[in-house]
This record gives C-alpha cells, structure tokens and sequence, in this order.
C-alpha cells in the first residue's frame, strides 16, 4: 500500500499527546482515538501509558472495549506502553476489583510490579532486536511479565528474569515508556511492523 501509515492513539487518559508528538516525528499520520467510529481506516494503534484501571472502565463506558478488542483480533498491529501493556495482558495480577483488559497478548502482566521496592526508576536494558547502545528505560509505576504463553518472544527481561518487553504477532508491548527519552527506536520498530501489515 501507498502513502502515509495512519495510526490511532488512545486519548481517553495518559500521555496519549507524548505517543502522538514522537510517532508524528517518524511521518506517521496520527489521528486520537476517544470513540468508536474513530478507529475506522488506522493501520496500527498505540495504547498510552496512564492508570489502566481508569482506561478500562472509560474504553467500556464510551463502547469503545469490544471495538478494541475486534480490531485487535483482526490483528491490527497495537503497541502497548505501560498502563497499555497492562490493557493488552490476557491476564491482569493486582488489578483493582472488577478490572478488566482488552487482552491479546497470552501473559500474566502485574500491576505495580514494582511498589513496594521502589515506585519509579531508571535503567540502561539491552534490546538485542533494536542494536546498540543499549535502550535507556523509564519506569513509572511500572508493571512486568510474569508469565508467558509459548507465542510470545521476550524482548528484553530484567537481572530477575522478569520481562518488561514482550511480541506476540501483531502486538508490542512494554513495561517502560519510551515516549519519553528521545529515543524512537521502539515507535520505529512499531512503525515497521505497521507498514509490514498494510
Ligand atoms: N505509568 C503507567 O502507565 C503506570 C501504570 C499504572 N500503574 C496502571 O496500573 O495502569
């Protein structure tokens, strides 16, 4: 297919604008995503980082959940980041009562995986399918992998053997928020896997 890769971004809660700002800076034609009708003719949709708890009971009362969850079925390629990761888990450890996701990605995804031993950090992870040097990696509140099915390739995994970026088919998804740092080699990535699909 010709012209410009159209991807959505969810813009319900969370730093929707950041995910908009770097995906515009790699030529792609970004169009925010708050209501159904909205997710007709995108190539691929990134799910923000924010409170996935707060992004799941907003995408169910705006309609938007099962919409999101045919167009990921159908294998529109999605890329989650953080909270979003937490929204393309199968399964949610910790989630607040009632929480639900979207599902996709066949892994055990915790909530706040790292709380108790510290809220927020930093560090330099190793991303062999993205080359050198090495991705610098923001934490925020940040869940990790716990458990996954046999179709998901980790893509880089913490000193404990928890995974914090993960690849199932058409889905992406990290701990972490590279929408921050300046570094555009995940939305880059992402884009390719958008434009392999179109
Ligand atoms: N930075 C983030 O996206 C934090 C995720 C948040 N702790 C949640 O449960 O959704």
């Amino acid at each position: 297919m010709t012209g410009t890769a159209r991807v959505g971004v969810l813009a319900l809660q969370g730093d929707f604008r950041e995910h908009a700002a770097v995906l515009t800076s790699l030529g792609a034609d970004v169009s925010l995503i708050r209501r159904p009708s909205e997710l007709t003719g995108i190539d691929g949709l990134v799910l923000p980082g924010g409170e996935s708890s707060v992004m799941d009971k907003l995408a169910r009362s705006f309609d938007l959940a099962g919409p999101l969850r045919e167009a990921i079925s159908a294998g529109l390629p999605v890329y989650g980041t953080c909270a979003g990761l937490i929204l393309l888990a199968d399964r949610i450890l910790d989630g607040i009562a009632g929480q639900q996701s979207l599902g996709g990605l066949d892994v055990s995804v915790r909530r706040n995986a790292f709380g108790s031993q510290l809220d927020s950090f930093e560090t330099d992870l190793p991303i062999p399918i993205l080359g050198d040097p090495p991705v610098h990696a923001v934490f925020i509140r940040a869940p990790a992998v716990e458990a996954a099915g046999p179709a998901v390739t980790p893509l880089a995994s913490l000193p404990d053997g928890r995974m914090v970026a993960v690849e199932q088919g058409n889905l992406l998804g990290t701990s972490f928020h590279p929408e921050v740092t300046g570094d555009t080699r995940f939305h880059a990535y992402f884009l390719d896997k958008v434009e392999r699909s179109r």
